[in-house]
């Protein structure tokens, strides 16, 4: 859960890969701590473009990009050092095999916590504690080029999550994993956010960040267009229709329900699977069920 406190501030933030040419639009975003926000867009938005600059990985041509450790200390990308700020700060990257390079797992882990100077025995604590969180314990001595490629998503963000960093950013961490890995992936970051700390994820899935998060943030020709909880952004039609986006499908039979069917069946709007059924099974505890419903398992007040 946040705290209101800001963690991250962009600042009127403009950047273009080549000169003359511009992704970032002066883009302007405070993130505040123990958020677990997605960033959302469509392809070529520029989404990674901007999450890579609150690593420090990209800096911005004109603008800021802060980041506070929560001590009063801040620290400014174009100023600090990417090796400063990693300690506060990780990414993970899209395809994990950018970021991996070791051969063996818990060398791969170990690497960045050398790089920011911990203690071999609180080093040896942290990578056992991150393989048991990211369910690799069996692989520690093995080579991660030899595991699926769930496996080495989860080692890209141990590596990451082992450094303790304030805030993590994975950009697409489900992208070609199947639902179990991607829901194993979502449900890491989850634990790392309620111990308090800030998740940002780049993804595609309406549907995860629907279900796992607490504020959407759209993007769109390089800039913020929306950004707000997922039931409030889900049902803004012109914004989604702007950006082509869907809302989750779920989402959109809650959506299509209110317009279209006079039963007041919908509590509150629909997320997930979860909250449909919750709805209707609740519906048809008040009302009458209608034939058929009831053999169904959605029962009845007489049941
Ligand atoms: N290294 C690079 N050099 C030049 N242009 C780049 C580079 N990386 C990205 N771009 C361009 O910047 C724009 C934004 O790309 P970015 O990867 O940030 O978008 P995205 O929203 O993350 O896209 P996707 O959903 O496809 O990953 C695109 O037009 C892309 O072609």
């Amino acid at each position: 859960m946040s705290d209101s406190r800001p963690i991250i501030e962009i600042d009127s933030v403009e950047f273009g890969y080549d000169p003359g040419t511009t992704v970032l639009r002066g883009v302007d975003l405070t993130f505040d701590r123990g958020e677990f926000v997605t960033v959302i867009g469509q392809n070529g938005s520029g989404k990674s473009t901007l999450v890579k600059h609150l690593t420090g990985l990209l800096e911005p041509d004109e603008g800021s990009v802060t980041l506070y450790d929560g001590t009063g200390e801040s620290y400014d990308t174009r100023r600090d050092s990417i090796t400063d700020l990693s300690a506060h700060i990780g990414y993970v990257f899209q395809n994990p095999d950018d970021q991996i390079f070791h051969t063996r797992i818990d060398e791969e882990i170990e690497y960045g916590l050398k790089n920011i100077g911990v203690p071999p025995d609180e080093r040896e604590e942290r990578i056992e504690s991150v393989l048991e969180a990211t369910q690799l314990e069996e692989h520690r001595y093995g080579n991660p080029f030899s595991l699926s490629i769930g496996e080495r998503q989860r080692l890209a963000i141990a590596s990451v999550l082992a450094m303790e960093p304030d805030v993590i950013c994975v950009d697409e961490p489900t992208t070609g994993q199947d639902h179990a890995e991607a829901r194993k992936i979502m449900d890491i970051l989850q634990d790392y956010n309620d111990r308090g700390h800030t998740v940002v994820a780049v993804t595609h899935d309406m549907g995860l960040a629907a279900e796992y998060t607490d504020r959407v943030v759209v993007v769109k020709d390089g800039d913020v267009i929306d950004d707000g909880p997922p039931e409030e952004v889900f049902l803004r039609g012109e914004v989604l229709e702007e950006s082509n986006i869907r809302p989750p499908q779920i989402t959109q039979v809650g959506i299509q329900l209110e317009e279209e069917s006079p039963a007041d069946v919908l509590e509150e709007m629909w997320l997930t699977v979860e909250d449909a059924y919750d709805d209707i099974e609740s519906f048809h505890r008040r009302e009458p069920a209608p034939t058929g419903v009831a053999e169904r398992g959605l029962g009845s007040v007489d049941d």
